[in-house]
């Protein structure tokens, strides 16, 4: 399944504009993050066939943010409904958790952050920033559902066994069932009622054959299915041409797909003793003697002979055996809920082909998305880009590595001129310790929202791919507001005071006028930047 966290809405660039007030604030909202594709563990659902019916989906894209300091909302997340016992892999097979519990919930795939509007750009030193960022991308990556039976019992034995007659009648499953080996192809589920109220889940798996640990047959594919049982129930056909021979056969293949596996608790059963002329009493004491143990049975599943007592007694010993935990499922080797913004800043790659001289590729995921998020637009907001470069050292190892101003370097899919003498490092640190704090924000809120078990409402039949509110394309929005009287001096009353001083500011912003505003930047004008 292709899972695509929806993108973040683009942050707005707009001023307020009102009666007596010309030149407001920066009002402009951030946009919405994106919506998360997140998978929720629901009981009652038996497979994940619903799950693998959608191949991509993808979170709703974030509002951008508009003007009066309004903030886009978020963009809608997805929750596909999976399974009890569903584990998540990445792309090459790494376990990314297990979801295992009623309501519990993983993010797959994280939205993009919505993108800062000016208004969060507005600082003591720049009261007019002309910038905002765009939207981040959502993660997009393939995932891989399995489905892990939770069971008690899991049962093997040779094909034909009967291993499938005897889960038919002692459960409510209803499997196939007839006279040739692989009946059975997949795993079936079925659950015993005890009379005292307990249940049993018994998981029958396809038969196993001679080298299936090797991949013969189609047993081994499912064999990790009963790697998580308490017990394992093996069922001998007593029929069979060398019963006793078989029953070392499977125990070596269990041995070789995984040392545990080999070394879990059995109950045997002989089945078919509806059959043995003599009443296969020989057989059993033979296979007690091969099993080193007594949990051996004779039954017949065809006709429910001795099967009761084999179920109350599998289901006593089941009981006293400890829960298994599988180190897989206990430490997960990835995260799909980490972005690239909680990146390492400092952790990126600087490469040059000496074919290519004077071209530098960077590589990085806190730098890339810092470029995938800049508007390019936006003068300031390429300022600041090269003062991001500054600050995490980039430009400084590109210095050190010998690039000349007006090399190219390439970030992402982005190309520019080198030019460390242009740019102006301000107080740099501040300028990452201000993300790292909307970061930090950001991903307290995130995980606040799915602590609270955000979306629990939303049933199946809501997993259709979301629109989201789609934003208003284009991040730039003059907001004029010549009329209303009640928002004026609400949000920025430090303005009025400053008014002077922001004219001389502003810069060329009136060139984004319609005519309305009369500034127009002088030379030796003081604009600065952040
Ligand atoms: N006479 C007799 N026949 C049985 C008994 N149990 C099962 N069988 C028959 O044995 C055949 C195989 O049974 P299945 O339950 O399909 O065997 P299986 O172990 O699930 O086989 P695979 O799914 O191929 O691994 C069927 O024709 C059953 O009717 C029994 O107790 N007595
Ligand atoms: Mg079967």
């Amino acid at each position: 399944m292709s899972v695509w966290g929806g993108p973040g809405g683009d942050g707005c660039v707009s001023f307020r504009r009102e009666k007596g007030e010309p030149m407001g604030g920066p009002s402009g909202g951030n946009g919405g993050r994106g919506g998360h594709v997140i998978l929720k563990c629901q009981e009652g659902i038996n497979t994940l066939a619903g799950a693998r019916e959608r191949v991509h989906v993808k979170g709703g894209k974030g509002e951008n943010g508009k003007g009066k300091s309004l903030d886009g909302s978020r963009g809608r997340d997805i929750t596909v409904s999976v399974p009890l016992g569903t584990v998540v892999r990445d792309f090459d097979g790494n376990v990314a958790g297990e979801l295992t519990t009623e309501g519990q919930q993983m993010v797959v795939s994280l939205g993009g952050r919505g993108g800062r509007g000016n208004k969060s750009f507005k600082t003591n030193r720049n009261k007019a920033p002309k910038l905002s960022e765009k939207g981040g991308e959502g993660t997009q990556r393939w995932i891989f559902l399995e489905l892990k039976l939770v069971g008690d019992v899991g049962v093997v034995g040779m094909p034909n066994a009967g291993k499938s007659t005897l889960l038919k009648q002692v459960t409510n499953a209803n499997p196939k069932t007839a006279d040739y080996p692989f009946t059975t192809i997949s795993p079936n589920l079925g659950v015993v009622d005890l009379e005292d109220g307990k249940g049993l889940v018994l998981v029958d798996i396809p038969g196993l054959i001679e080298g299936a640990s090797e991949g013969k047959g189609m047993g081994v594919t499912f064999l990790r299915h009963v790697q998580r049982n308490k017990v394992l129930l093996h069922v001998v056909d007593g029929n069979a041409e060398d019963p006793v021979g078989n029953f070392k056969k499977i125990n070596r293949e269990l041995e070789n797909y995984d040392e545990e596996l080999g070394k879990k608790k059995q109950v045997v059963c002989v089945n078919k003793c509806d059959l043995f002329p003599d009443g296969g009493n020989e057989i059993i004491e033979q296979i007690k003697e091969a099993a080193g143990h007594t949990r051996v049975l004779k039954i017949s599943a065809l006709r429910r002979e001795n099967v009761k007592e084999l179920m109350y007694r599998l289901k006593q010993f089941a009981d006293a055996q400890p829960d298994v935990v599988l180190e897989e499922s206990a430490s997960p080797k990835v995260r799909f809920d980490v972005d690239n913004l909680t990146a390492d800043s400092d952790d990126f790659k600087i490469s040059s082909d000496p074919s290519y001289p004077g071209q530098w590729r960077v590589e990085g995921m806190y730098i890339e998305e810092v470029a995938r998020m800049t508007n390019w637009d936006y003068p300031e907001a390429v300022e600041r880009f090269s003062r991001v470069l500054e600050a995490t050292g980039v430009a400084g190892v590109l210095e050190d590595r010998g690039a000349q101003e007006g090399d190219l370097i390439m970030i992402d899919r982005f190309d520019f001129d080198f030019a460390p003498s242009k740019t102006n490092p301000y107080i740099p640190i501040e300028l990452l310790e201000q993300d790292a704090e909307i970061l930090a924000r950001e991903k307290m809120r995130n995980e606040k929202e799915l602590a609270w078990g955000r979306g629990e409402s939303r049933g199946v039949g809501e997993e259709k791919e979301g629109a989201g509110q789609e934003g208003e394309e284009g991040a730039f929005v003059m907001y004029y507001n010549l009329d209303d009287e009640d928002d004026a001096g609400s949000d920025d009353e430090d303005w009025e005071e400053d008014d002077e001083e922001m004219k001389a500011m502003l810069g060329d912003w009136s060139a984004f006028d319609d005519g309305k505003g009369d500034f127009v930047a002088q030379e030796g004008d003081n604009v600065s930047i952040l």
